[in-house]
């Protein structure tokens, strides 16, 4: 299969959460949103279960990947996994996790071998996997591993959480905020904005894509009087980056870089600790923000938001996240 004629692959994340019914939704909504043909990776009687418990009117057809397009038009397309998936909702099972790990891999592997263009992941409860004995702290960190695993070389998976009116890069990403200081070298901060810049130029063709990084400390420091992060890490890591003829600008305060008229001065905003980067894009666009996977031989997208297990089963779950996800996947991959 050529990589353009090749559907998406979506994985069914924890059985427990909202995955199931916003992908439901997402299909339903197809046609409203132009949405690129997709196939879902799970245990279709699980699927058709909470379509049923939901109401959502959708026929379901097990199927292969390379039979995938031609029954997207009528039928929802889902590639079994071989497991019998529980999932009931709002209450995740470490029964599950074997089903939702696989789903990932075989992702990544339909997306290797052609099957599919690209992939979008549903939410995944780290804290269940982790319960169950998965080794890596989220989707990024593990698809580099498994970019690693099929492609070889070292692999740097960078997360951005992108929405039409910003689009942001926490530096660091699933550790203790009391570690990112110390995880905070010049080399990863030059790393992260090379692989910024180079995703945003080649899959959003922004030609010379502006990078803006904040500081770490209150007012970036005030030049050294509230720490020295900025002096002695930042700034030198965007002086190495302007010397590789990388547009980077800053450190700037954080607080102050995400207002309309700031964020009109640069594509996209590199922050030091994940919060920094992912509470001014989830307050300005939760609904509608996707989580794009930089640095990876292959696309993956996700919507901005969790399992919210405090509403799975209700049938309120908002599917547009998901739909973005899934619209900005056919565009970039
Ligand atoms: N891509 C991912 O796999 C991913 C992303 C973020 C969080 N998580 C995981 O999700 C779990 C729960 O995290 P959380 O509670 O911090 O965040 P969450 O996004 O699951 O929920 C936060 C709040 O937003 C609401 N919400 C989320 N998505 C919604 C939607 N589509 N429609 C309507 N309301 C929605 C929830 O009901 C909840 O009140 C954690 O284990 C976390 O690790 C996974
Ligand atoms: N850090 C992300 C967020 O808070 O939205 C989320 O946990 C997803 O991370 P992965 O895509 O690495 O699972």
């Amino acid at each position: 299969m050529t990589k353009t004629a090749a559907p998406l692959v979506v994985t069914q994340g924890d059985p427990s959460g909202i995955g199931p019914e916003i992908l439901l939704k997402a299909y339903l909504a197809r046609d409203d949103y132009g949405l690129p043909p997709f196939f879902l990776l799970a245990d279709p009687a699980h699927i058709a279960r909470v379509a049923g418990e939901l109401q959502l009117d959708v026929k379901i057809e097990a199927t292969a990947p390379d039979k995938a397009c031609k029954t997207f038009a009528h039928a929802l397309p889902i590639v079994s996994l071989d497991y019998d998936v529980r999932g009931f909702p709002g209450r995740p099972d470490p029964a599950d996790a074997a089903s939702t790990i696989s789903a990932i891999e075989r992702a990544v592997a339909c997306v290797v071998k052609g099957d599919a263009r690209a992939l979008v992941t549903n939410p995944i409860s780290k804290s269940a996997l982790y319960d169950a004995g998965f080794a890596h702290p989220g989707h990024t960190e593990f698809l580099a591993t498994l970019a690693h695993r099929h492609y070889g070389g070292a692999r740097r998976a960078v997360m951005m959480i992108w929405a039409e009116e910003l689009a942001v890069v926490p530096i660091t990403i699933h550790i203790p905020l009391s570690d990112a200081p110390k995880r905070l070298t010049r080399d990863l901060i030059v790393e992260t904005g090379e692989i910024a810049a180079r995703d945003l130029a080649a899959r959003f063709h922004i030609e010379k894509p502006r990078l803006a990084f904040a500081g770490l400390n209150p007012h970036a420091g005030e030049n050294g009087a509230l720490g020295r992060e900025e002096i002695d890490v930042i700034a030198p890591a965007i002086a190495t980056l302007r010397a590789r003829g990388v547009e980077a600008s800053g450190p700037h305060p954080a607080d102050t870089m995400f207002h309309a008229a700031a964020r009109a001065t640069y594509d996209v905003a590199l922050c030091p600790t994940h919060d920094q980067a992912l509470i001014p894009i989830k307050t300005l666009a939760f609904e509608r923000g996707v989580n794009v996977t930089l640095g990876l031989p292959f696309v993956r997208t996700s919507p901005d938001h969790g399992t919210a297990f405090d509403i799975a089963g209700r049938g309120v779950a908002d599917p547009r996240s998901l739909i973005e996800a899934i619209r900005l996947a056919g565009r970039i991959s």
